[in-house]
């Protein structure tokens, strides 16, 4: 099986779907059909697109007026069409239809000749949790904050508090790019040498991702360099350059560095009930296809919120039983200790808590910032509520107060 299947959301009258459907699966292959003298039917079988299924939704919440319903319809397309790359891929299944009115791709299916192209992760949850040594909880991220414009002296004091928190990853912001103040390659090496420093201190582990940036020419060789002067991770841009060019930093054997992929610009084509793409689809299935260790999705509870079966069904994609090993899910922005228990809830123990503001707002600083993370991760794999344990732990207790329990 070597096709790919599209899954489409489309609306329209009762009853039309088939027609539409139908043009679909001509319209993005051979063209035309019925028109056709038979020994060109014949020579152009093999490429013409087949429509699968067609689901309509008659219940009235999926009605937008009484005669236009929605309709899930899918619709396979011959491998002998296209290129075994990603480009060539959304070119046919999705390039000229993507601009064609109310249309919405949900889902891809690739056959397993087809998908066997991709590369997946190249660590996945397990070769990360055995890079950091910690295996039986969910992992802490925190991100850097108001360091732009800043001095390389004060974002390596910032890493240290962040690190002596107890967090297991530090990310960049995705808006820190190239700039005089703080060189990536001083990032990197000033910010190894202090992390090794609270390793060697405390005996806490943290890695650090730093911001691969810049023209797409240059960034396999700023991610060779970035490995071999001491990175830990790389955090990528992924909707702004382009999904094959996660698949060439995943491919390359010279870069053997962990990959967050951040969703930033994701929304331009996600955020539409009616257009683009679905979340599950580009943050989920397609982002773990094309090779990232840990993809970045906004969580249902914080400030830039996804419907909360949005957030799972990401999730669900990247963890899926596969071929490729799992991608770690990174439920982000706005998280802060008190929507731990959530968290957990939803994602289990397999997930990575991401928080700037959260940690770096604590009113005891970053470190007691990370601290207090920990200490409700601590209370949740025990079974206990966070009100039970806030006595002990002050620096939970300091961030309840602050920013609430969940919702
Ligand atoms: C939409 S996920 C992005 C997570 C992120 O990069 C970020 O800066 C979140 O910051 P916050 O202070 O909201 O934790
Ligand atoms: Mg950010």
């Amino acid at each position: 099986m070597s096709e790919i299947t599209a899954c489409y959301q489309l609306f329209g009258k009762p009853g039309s779907f088939e027609k539409k459907a139908e043009g679909i699966a001509l319209g993005l292959t051979i063209g035309s059909w019925t028109d056709l003298p038979m020994l060109e039917q014949q020579q152009l079988k093999k490429h013409k697109g087949t429509v699968v299924s067609i689901k309509e939704f008659v219940d009235e919440s999926y009605q937008i007026t009484p005669e236009v319903i929605k309709a899930e319809v899918k619709i396979s397309y011959p491998s002998a069409n296209f290129t075994s790359d990603i480009p060539a891929i959304l070119a046919t299944v999705f390039g000229k239809l993507s601009l064609d009115g109310k249309v919405k791709l949900l889902d891809l299916e690739f056959g397993k000749k087809l998908g066997s192209n991709f590369p997946g992760p190249k660590f996945g949850i397990e070769g990360i949790r055995t890079i950091l040594n910690v295996h039986e909880r969910p992992l802490v991220m925190s991100i850097f904050k108001g360091v732009i414009g800043r001095d390389i002296d004060y974002l390596v004091a910032q890493l240290r508090e962040q690190a002596l928190g107890g967090v297991d990853l530090v990310k960049d912001d995705e808006i820190l790019f190239e700039n005089q103040h703080t060189p990536f390659e001083q990032r990197i090496t000033r910010g190894r040498k202090v992390l090794q420093q609270v390793y060697e201190e405390t005996g806490h582990k943290t890695l650090y991702a730093i911001n691969l940036t810049g023209r797409t020419s240059e960034l396999r060789g700023k991610a060779k360099r970035a490995s071999e002067i001491g990175a830990d991770a790389l955090l990528f841009n992924v909707h702004t350059y382009g999904l094959d060019v996660l698949q060439e930093l995943a491919e390359d054997k010279e870069i053997q560095l962990p990959i967050m992929a951040h969703p930033a610009f994701s929304g331009a084509f996600t955020s539409s009930s009616f257009y683009g793409l679905s979340n599950p689809l580009l943050l989920g299935k397609l982002t773990r296809y094309l090779g990232a260790d840990l993809s970045l999705f906004p969580s249902p509870y914080g400030s830039v919120a996804l419907e909360k079966d949005v957030a799972l069904a990401i999730a669900e994609e990247l963890t899926k039983e596969s071929t490729f090993k799992r991608t770690f899910p990174v439920p982000s922005a706005g998280i802060h200790p008190g929507l731990v228990p959530l968290l957990v809830q939803d994602y289990g123990i397999d997930c990575v808590i991401n928080a700037g503001g959260g940690v770096h707002g604590h009113p005891s600083g970053g470190a007691a910032g990370g601290r207090a993370f920990r200490q409700a991760i601590d209370a949740v794999l025990e079974g206990k509520e966070l009100s039970e344990v806030v006595k002990e732990q002050n620096e939970l207790r300091e961030a309840l107060k602050l920013w609430g329990s969940d919702k």
